[in-house]
């Protein structure tokens, strides 16, 4: 029904059984919101890529902190890098992007972050706002994989759905925001909650409309 409000809106995300089969892996559909969709995966990521991304991250973070002045962002007080090229992101780049339903150079790259007690991600939205210049080629879905298990603490909220998802090692949780109604994109605001014990780690990759690079 052409015109009707009521109707749901298009997604990205068209997956439809409680799997996902991409070319070297089953993903499993654990939970899912409607409208905005959110979608919490399982089997997203193995073991060993994990532990790979943390190390390789570790490492240029370490780097990266030497030098630069540490100046304190108040919405965001992880430390984030973008991964560099390698045989293992390379795999797990054409794994989101089955997954995510668009090229992957649509994607801003993958980016690690880690979080150690106290430190979050306030609540944001991953799209940027229409009077940036970056909206001229805007986000539209967000991909956060967990890449070790938290302790205590770190739970990725959506506070307008009322929405927690615990990070898991392997695990993801997808969202999109690419809606013709914009209540909708606004619901899909969302933090990352203080880390109360032991650390945490992230995957997120972010699409754009249009390709980025
Ligand atoms: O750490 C989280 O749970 C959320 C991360 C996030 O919002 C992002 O990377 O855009
Ligand atoms: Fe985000």
């Amino acid at each position: 029904m052409i015109g009707n409000t009521t109707e749901k809106e298009r997604t990205i995300f068209d997956h439809v059984e409680n799997t996902i089969k991409t070319e070297d892996r089953e993903i499993r559909i654990l939970a899912k919101y409607e409208e905005p969709l959110v979608v919490v995966l399982g089997n997203m990521l193995s073991d060993e890529e994990c532990d790979e991304l943390i190390e390789q991250s570790r490492e240029k973070l370490q780097r990266s902190k030497i030098g630069k002045d540490r100046s304190v962002d108040q919405i965001r007080t992880s430390s984030g890098v973008f991964c560099e090229e390698s045989e293992t992101v390379a795999k797990i780049e054409k794994r989101i992007s089955q997954i995510m339903n668009i090229p992957i150079s649509h994607g801003d790259g993958l980016q690690i972050l880690q979080y150690t007690p106290g430190q979050e991600y306030k609540p944001h939205h991953d799209f940027f706002a229409e009077t940036s210049r970056a909206s001229a080629n805007n986000r539209i879905s967000t991909l956060v994989m967990y890449l070790n298990d938290v302790e205590e603490g770190g739970e990725t909220t959506f506070p307008m759905l009322n929405l927690s998802v615990f990070p898991n090692k392997g695990t993801a949780v997808y969202f999109e925001y690419f809606y013709d109604n914009h209540e909708l994109n606004d619901s899909t605001l969302h933090a990352g909650t203080p880390v109360m014990q032991g650390e945490k780690w992230v995957a997120t990759m972010w699409m754009r409309r249009q390709i980025f690079r």
